[in-house]
């Protein structure tokens, strides 16, 4: 029971995990409520499916607890026997992993009515549930073929079929478009979320991706090197990134360094002004004494020149050096330092301006185009 009398409706799923693999320590917690999806976003090896290898059973951690659906799953303290170990197949989880895993001797659509089978429905009922499924990932016909005889795409979409088909109460996503090509992921992202969306399933999508995490998830959380950096509603998290690997794939620059009179003041001295963030448009943040802040700006809104700007009060201006160019969507990437900022420009402005790795450059950012919170 709450303060107050009423009752808390407990977690559909709770994990409070220590785990090492070799010198790596996963050391993270979290929770879902019923019908929750969170994106748990990281770069390679930060410990996401250590994670959802603990949580559906496949792993032992050293220390924590799991648990869904009001069960414990697992429970066992440091350096002794677990306690409590629900084997994968009886936890009511589903997991989807990186590798389809599919039963190799089963056609697709056996594959797929495996989990309504093993629900006991009937095979006349699950054999028509999962033509609908396969269906409904683009793979109505092929419902006869063996996974040998399936595209690595093919088979990632009877996995995913198979997967939805069971209609588990908690479903665990490793990477789930990580195979599929670009034209046929939008379509199987868009199906994830309307059935995640329609129904109570309590998820957790793995993903590298902003884009899975904006369509599929409420929540996101960010794990780096085994520990959660930065979690909060999907829209927050990208708007004000709390550490680099989020701002990268939120597509945003992040600059970090301490309040100093409604300004963020970076590595170097660098003084960035803005808006106050999302929540207080158009406020300067009203904090001092070197509290951290960051200041948050698109890669489009740098202004790349190799003159010093002049008649600028309303724009952040500093020098840097030209690291690096990469092909970004319509243009090019400009990759500078020491402090790391990125700038989208057209090709003809990277020609015109002549700029190489190694160009000494100024760089600037209008203020309205800033936006400044507080870490
Ligand atoms: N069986 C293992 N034995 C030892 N170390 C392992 C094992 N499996 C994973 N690791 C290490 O644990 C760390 C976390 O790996 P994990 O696969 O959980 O990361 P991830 O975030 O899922 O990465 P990716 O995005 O590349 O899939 C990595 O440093 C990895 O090298």
């Amino acid at each position: 029971m709450a303060a107050g009398g009423r009752s808390v409706t407990p977690p559909a799923l709770s994990a409070e995990v220590r785990v090492a693999r070799g010198t790596f320590v996963v050391d993270v917690r979290i929770e879902l409520r019923r019908g929750e999806v969170l994106a748990l976003l990281g770069p390679n090896g930060a410990g996401k499916s250590t994670l959802l290898a603990v949580i559906a059973g496949l792993l032992m951690p050293g220390a924590g607890r799991v648990h869904a659906g009001g069960r414990e799953l697992t429970r066992v303290q440091a350096g002794r026997r677990p306690a409590v170990h629900v084997p994968p197949s009886a936890r009511g989880i589903g997991l989807l992993g990186q590798d389809p895993q599919l039963f190799p001797h089963l056609t697709a659509l056996q594959n797929v009515a495996f989990g309504p089978r093993a629900q006991r429905h009937p095979m006349r009922v699950a054999s028509a549930d999962a033509a609908a499924w396969l269906e409904r990932v683009g793979l109505a016909g092929l419902g006869e073929r063996r996974p040998a005889e399936l595209s690595g795409g093919q088979q990632r979409r009877v996995a995913i079929a198979r997967a939805l088909a069971a209609r588990p109460s908690v479903l665990l996503l490793d990477e789930p478009f990580a195979s599929l090509d670009v034209e046929t992921a939008p379509d199987i992202r868009e199906l994830l979320r309307e059935q995640l969306r329609s129904s109570p399933t309590t998820a957790i999508v793995v993903s590298h991706d902003a884009l899975d995490a904006v369509v599929l998830a409420d929540r996101t959380a960010v794990i780096a090197d085994g520990r959660i950096v930065d979690e909060g509603p999907t829209a927050r998290v990208f708007a004000e990134p709390r550490d680099l690997f989020t701002a990268a794939v939120a597509g945003v620059n992040l600059v970090t360094g301490s309040a100093d009179g409604g300004a963020v003041v970076a590595a170097g001295g660098i003084r960035f002004t803005g808006r106050g963030g999302h929540r207080d448009e158009g406020a300067m943040i009203r904090i001092s004494g070197g509290a951290p802040a960051a200041a948050v700006f698109r890669p489009a809104s740098v202004v790349v020149s190799t003159r010093q700007p002049e008649g600028v009060s309303s724009r952040n201006v500093w020098r840097a050096r030209v690291n690096g160019m990469e092909h970004a969507a319509g243009g090019i990437r400009v990759r500078t330092g020491p402090l790391p900022v990125v700038a989208d420009l057209m090709p003809a402005s990277v020609a015109e301006l002549g700029l190489a790795e190694g160009s000494e450059v100024w760089l600037s950012v209008k203020a309205s185009e800033v936006s400044l919170y507080r870490r």
